[in-house]
């Protein structure tokens, strides 16, 4: 291999080794001062994009005093190939509103949503091949998985099959949600196509599993494939106990 290649993926490497190391000292950062910081609503959000040059640098300021320490901390992991709408569903659920343009996620997003007694972290880690290797790391502190599909990519559909089939072979009870995305599209697969190109049924087992037609558009706030109905059902399996 050539020299300039040689660096071209040592400087990849390394700029994924500390994205990595960034959002999981943001982590142990937010399990530690977990329950601290003042309860809020579905308003009181807030989305963080940490890039990989400086992950340490961006993390947040220290936590406000202790008003509700009885607050249940979950956190969500949302992960799919690069692409699929991980920041665009991120979003929409936290903003309720729908972004025209949106960057690829080099390294992790965060947002955070309170819903009375119940403190959510919304996780995302990038799609794309070289943080892909690193999303088992975040798998361990999740009470939910996210996975986002395209629903119009067909071409990708076996490598977004064989992630999620390699994440969850080690996480058997970990409660899934897939997000068939993109339903706007005229070309879009239908969800019981996407649950057969998938192979859901191999991995219901023991985990709670849910497929839901998702749209991160405007056009969809008000349809039946509205990101929001995501964020009612992250509510209810959440808040049980
Ligand atoms: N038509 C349509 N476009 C969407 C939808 N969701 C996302 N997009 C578009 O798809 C592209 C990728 O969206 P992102 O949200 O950046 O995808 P991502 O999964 O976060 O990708 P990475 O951060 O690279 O892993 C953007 O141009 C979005 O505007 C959707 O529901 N419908
Ligand atoms: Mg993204």
């Amino acid at each position: 291999m050539a020299p300039t290649g040689v660096l071209r993926n040592l400087t990849l490497v390394l700029g994924a080794a500390v994205v990595v190391l960034g959002s999981l000292l943001f982590i142990a950062w937010k399990l530690y001062f977990r329950g601290t910081e003042p309860a809020g609503t579905w308003d009181g959000w807030e989305l963080r994009e940490l890039q990989e040059r400086d992950p340490a640098v961006r993390l947040p300021s220290s936590p406000a005093l202790s008003c509700c320490p009885q607050a249940v901390w979950k956190q969500v992991l949302v992960l799919g190939l690069d692409g699929a709408g991980k920041s665009s569903v991120l979003h929409y659920i936290c903003s309720q509103k729908a972004r025209t343009r949106i960057s690829p996620t080099l390294g992790f997003n965060t947002a955070q949503l309170r819903v009375g007694g119940l403190e959510m972290d919304l996780l995302e880690v990038g799609g794309s091949y070289n943080l892909r290797a690193y999303w088992p790391l975040y798998l361990s502190d999740a009470h939910v998985l996210v996975f986002v599909v395209d629903s119009v990519d067909r071409s990708r559909l076996l490598t977004a099959r064989q992630e999620l089939h390699a994440l969850l072979a080690e996480e058997p009870r970990l409660p899934l949600v897939v997000l068939a995305n993109k339903q706007d599209k005229s070309d879009a697969l239908s969800t019981e196509e996407l649950r057969e190109e998938l192979a859901l049924h191999l991995l219901s087992g023991q985990r709670e599993l849910f497929l839901l037609p998702t749209s991160a558009t405007w056009a969809s706030l008000s349809t039946a494939t509205s990101v929001l109905h995501v964020k009612s059902l992250l509510v209810t399996l959440l808040s049980q106990p």
